[in-house]
């Protein structure tokens, strides 16, 4: 292998051969990939190169607007955490996160009278105003991204051994997705490396579209970190909380964070969440024996215990993330929790 070769532990995944010829050995090297790393890149996706240029121009215009332009969506406005947070406003693992995003969910009205508090979640969104085709852009990407997504899921029920369609009892038209445009400024001053610290993704899956920086690690069982060099053309995708419970730790949810690039060197990201909807109770499928031996368990951290109910799951992780926003529209919840 030629010193210019590029190198990365984590497999590579040609989705095109789940439609095709091969169909039974790409299911048993993706069971593979998905059950040992749980972390994966796809190719043969079908998503055009334009419109994977296209969003990043989109995130770069964005980004270079004057902050007070930025600040016109701060996700401080939204009680359902969408919009713009600056660098430094996000939290994982009680640290403070290196990075400034726009985060985009499903665009609903919000509920007169929500029962539950993850009903809160559900709302509009945030779209600037002076980025021309911005909302477009982002949307035609959002719909490319959850078409990948949901074939990706579909092959990896068939290789557990389920029907194609399982998770979608889940699903339907009211699946929960989630959009963050990302910026990754260089590192501070004070060289810390935390770009996002290492956390679990808590839906079905995520789908990652990142440029050629680099800087994700993905924890790997022995504790090491393995580096998801950028392979261009593909996205990179792993198993999110709701599929570990849902195959009882089968597929796992694999830690992964994000090391800030050298200062004066940035990087742009963009991961898509496919989540159940908000109402789901995910519960776990029956695997068949061989694959039953193998399963792990759903690991139970003390400082991240999972809920199969997803619209629970998430509202944990969004008043965890942002405090500010949760201290400002969720205090009532905060209270009775505390
Ligand atoms: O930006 C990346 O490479 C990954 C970001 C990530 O893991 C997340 O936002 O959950
Ligand atoms: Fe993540």
């Amino acid at each position: 292998m030629s010193s210019q070769e590029q190198v990365t532990a984590l497999p590579l995944m040609d989705i095109s051969r789940f439609r095709g010829a091969d169909r039974e050995a790409f299911l048993d090297d993706l069971r593979r990939a998905a059950h040992e790393v749980g972390f994966f890149y796809v190719v043969g996706h079908g998503v055009p190169e334009e419109l994977m240029t296209g969003v990043f121009d989109a995130a770069r215009a964005f980004f270079a607007l004057p902050e007070e332009r930025r600040l016109a969506i701060e996700n401080i406005n939204s009680p359902q955490f969408r919009g713009y947070t600056r660098t430094g406003y996000e939290y994982t693992g009680g640290t403070r996160d290196w990075r400034e995003q726009v985060d985009i969910g499903p665009e609903r009205a919000a509920l007169d009278a929500p029962e539950h508090a993850w009903q809160r979640l559900i709302g509009p969104n945030q779209w600037p105003q002076d980025v021309p085709g911005f909302r477009d852009t982002v949307l035609a990407w959002q719909d490319e991204a959850l078409r990948v997504s949901r074939e990706v899921l579909r092959a990896l029920a068939a290789a557990i051994g389920a029907d194609e369609g399982y998770f979608d009892r889940w699903f339907d038209e009211e699946a929960s997705t989630h959009v963050k445009i990302v910026r990754y400024p260089g590192r501070p001053d004070d060289g810390t490396e935390q770009g996002v610290g290492a956390h679990k993704d808590y839906g079905y899956l995520a789908l990652l579209q990142q440029d050629e920086v680099g800087g994700l690690q993905v924890q790997a069982q022995d504790g090491g970190w393995i580096d998801a060099t950028p392979v261009p053309g593909s996205f990179v995708f792993n198993i999110g909380e709701m599929l570990e419970i849902a195959t009882g730790g089968y597929l796992t949810a694999t830690r992964h964070r994000v090391v800030s690039p050298p200062a004066g060197v940035q990087r742009y990201s963009i991961p898509f969440f496919l989540g159940p909807r908000l109402d789901a109770v995910v519960e776990p499928i029956e695997l068949p024996a061989e694959l039953a031996g193998r399963a792990r368990g759903v690991s139970q951290e003390a400082d991240n215990p999972l809920h199969a109910a997803y619209g629970e799951n998430a509202l944990v992780g969004w008043l965890r993330s942002h405090p500010k926003v949760a201290q400002r529209w969720w205090g009532d919840v905060l209270a009775e929790r505390s």
